[in-house]
């Protein structure tokens, strides 16, 4: 198979994550940059040319995108066409990836948990919530279908992600300081900070117990808990209910999409 390059377009970071061996989950993590200011498609394309350069042997790949920044998509586009000649794969609700969706709008479910929710159900191969804790605290639902045994999106939960909660204490106060986020060692605040660090990483982690408990409750059955995004190693010690942590579960989801749309099977 030729490499994967799978990019992960978010609201605070765009990701380029390179596949040497697309059937081999060994990743590559190359880059990260700023979503914002968005750059034009020839910047792009100096960027993703110097990722590629640097890191296959060969100049023919494929592509596969997760946006959840449409403006961003036209230069990535552009600049990946003008790399390989090729188009990119854009994750989106109509995709041939084996989901099925139970919900009332599938179309405006973010392509992140789209590729998160494949990723957790193939890991795990029974009912999954995935969290995701980006710019956004996402919580994603996956169950699995009778008699065929694939994948069902069943919704989930979105909350403001740790650093938008720290940022937004900052700018919308007049007496929070913009201090450094840790795990907190205690849940009972004795400074600013600590009440902040508390408030935030503890308030995360309980809210994301009660709302998988609640889930849980509503569904009639238990989930296993996955934890992605770069936050997820502050809020796991906290987390009481048995866990995995996956660091970039979302290039996986996209590196499954892309071996499930070229016919590899990924057996259940
Ligand atoms: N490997 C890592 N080790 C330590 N911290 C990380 C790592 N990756 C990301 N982070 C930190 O975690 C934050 C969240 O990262 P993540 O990639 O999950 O989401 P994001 O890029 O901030 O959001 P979005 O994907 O919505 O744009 C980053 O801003 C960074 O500060
Ligand atoms: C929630 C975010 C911002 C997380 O990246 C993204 O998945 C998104 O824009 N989702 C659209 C709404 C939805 O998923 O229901
Ligand atoms: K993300």
């Amino acid at each position: 198979m030729i490499p994967l390059l799978a990019i992960d377009i978010g609201n605070s970071t765009i990701g380029f994550c390179i596949f040497q061996n697309p059937k081999k989950n060994k990743k590559m993590f190359i880059k990260r940059i700023s979503t914002h200011p968005a750059l034009s498609a020839k910047i792009y394309k100096e960027i993703i040319a110097e990722i590629i350069g640097q890191r296959t042997k060969s100049k023919d790949f494929d592509t596969i995108i997760s946006s959840v920044v449409p403006s961003i998509n036209v230069p990535i586009v552009e600049a990946v066409k003008d790399i390989c000649r090729k188009k990119p794969i854009l994750v989106n609700h109509k995709i041939d990836c084996g989901l099925t969706f139970d919900v009332k709008t599938p179309e405006k479910i973010g392509a992140d948990r789209i590729a998160n929710a494949i990723a957790g159900f193939y890991y795990y191969k029974r009912p999954v919530a995935v969290v995701d804790m980006g710019t956004a605290t996402t919580i994603t639902i996956v169950s699995i279908k009778k008699p065929c045994k694939h994948p069902v999106f069943l919704g989930g939960a979105i909350m403001p992600g740790i650093n938008l909660m720290h940022r937004s204490l900052h700018t919308w106060t007049a007496k929070l300081p913009h201090a450094p986020i840790k795990t907190p060692n205690a849940v009972l605040g004795k400074d600013t900070t600590s009440s902040i660090n508390s408030g935030i990483i503890n308030g995360t982690a309980g809210a994301i117990e009660a709302l998988i408990k609640g889930v849980e409750k509503e569904l009639g059955f238990r989930l296993k808990l996955i934890l992605t995004g770069g936050y997820a190693k502050l809020v796991s010690p906290l987390i009481k209910k048995g866990h995995s942590m996956v660091p970039n579960l979302t290039f996986e989801g996209l590196r499954l999409i892309y071996l499930y749309m070229s016919g590899t099977a990924l057996c259940t």
